[in-house]
């Protein structure tokens, strides 16, 4: 017999569509692209410090049920409107969840929410809800947290993120310089910035690297580089720093690597202290550094739900409340149209008091 070394961990390999296959199964359309493609332009636009209105990533925490994404997305659509002059409304729809220790790891990998890991429903519906947000109108924002799915729905996110776990990884860095959306680096859960300037930096490079075709084969694709990339401060072990002092040595850090001091503002996680009921209040003194003129701001990353709160996941799929996270805790809808009420009215004040100081809006 010969010496089996390979293989030894692997219970089962089973064979997924292509990219391919399942944009074919789940195709978008010329009015659908027109959606995306306008969305990123716009979110660039805020990036690059062009479109002085702040760019609001809003919605769950994760998606784990497409009936109360798309009723959110509804929703959102609903109240844009209302801010279109002072906020850029993008809707998260988080289908992969970098986890701490163990825990459900998104709509991709357990869409059935019961460990039986069936991946390539996840990817179907995760693809669907993305090609109904574009339908509706309402622009998508996802964590990229795997390397090998993003080719099966990209190209449907009108903004993306590198998550906290994630922006010191060189491979994420790497990938991030192949997207075609304007992408977010968290810095990482120690909070410590330079690791996601320096992702900032290395993303906007050309990188070569091995990938998965459409057509599902191994490939080297040699990227331009991703040069809309930006930090999200998000808090650290250390604490929130969403505050003026921690703002200004996040844009000094930035400068001194050449890049924009513009920065985005992530009001739950380490800022709010996993408590989702801090997050107004958070996003309320980034409201009083916006309305106080700063254009430091490009944006503010909320988690928020059709019902408050989270709840855990357990084997009776019966006992899950509507609308609610099973994730992180997030606010509710008439506590977010509350919020982005503020931060309308601070970028509105913002914009007046830099006009009184003959600043550039
Ligand atoms: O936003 C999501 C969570 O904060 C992240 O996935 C980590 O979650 P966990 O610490 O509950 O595993
Ligand atoms: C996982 C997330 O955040 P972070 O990477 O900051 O923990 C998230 O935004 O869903």
């Amino acid at each position: 017999m010969p010496t089996r070394i390979a293989d030894l961990h692997i219970a089962r390999e089973e064979l997924l569509p292509t990219p391919n296959e399942l944009r074919a199964e789940v195709p978008v359309s010329e009015a659908q692209a027109q959606v995306v493609a306008r969305a990123r332009q716009t979110v660039r636009d805020i990036v690059r410090g062009d479109d002085d209105r702040l760019l609001v990533v809003v919605g769950p925490c994760s998606i784990h049920d497409s009936a109360a994404a798309i009723e959110y997305a509804r929703r959102l659509r609903e109240v844009a409107p209302r801010f279109d002059d002072a906020l850029f409304l993008v809707m998260r729809v988080y289908f992969e969840k970098p986890r701490t220790r163990l825990g459900w790891k998104g709509m991709i990998y357990d869409p059935d929410l019961d460990g039986r890991g069936d991946l390539h429903k996840g990817l179907l519906k995760a693809r669907g809800l993305l090609v109904e947000c574009a339908r509706l109108g309402v622009p998508a924002a996802s964590e990229i947290l795997d390397l090998v799915t993003p080719q099966y729905y990209a190209e449907l996110l009108s903004w993306g993120a590198i998550g906290a776990r994630t922006t010191e990884s060189p491979l994420h860095r790497q990938m991030a310089s192949a997207l075609s959306a304007p992408l977010g680096f968290k810095n990482p859960t120690s909070g410590k910035l330079q690791t996601a300037v320096d992702a900032i930096v290395v993303a906007a490079q050309s990188h070569r690297f091995p990938s998965i075709s459409l057509d599902g084969r191994a490939m080297v694709i040699t990227t331009t580089g991703n040069a809309d990339c930006h930090l999200i401060l998000r808090g650290g072990d250390a604490g929130p720093n969403f505050d003026a002092a921690s703002v200004e040595a996040a844009v000094a850090a930035l400068q001194a690597a050449d890049l924009p001091g513009r920065v985005m503002i992530d009001c739950s996680h380490a800022n709010s202290r996993s408590d989702y009921r801090r997050q107004p209040q958070v996003a309320a003194e980034i409201g009083a550094q916006i309305a106080a003129g700063s254009r430091h701001i490009l944006g503010v990353m909320l988690e928020s739900h059709l019902v408050e709160g989270k709840q855990a996941l357990t084997a009776d799929l019966s006992a899950l409340q509507y609308g609610q996270s099973i994730t992180d805790g997030c606010i509710g809808w008439e506590a977010t149209v509350r919020v982005l009420e503020q931060l309308a009215d601070a970028v509105r004040s913002g914009r007046r008091r830099r006009i009184g100081q003959n600043q550039p809006t």
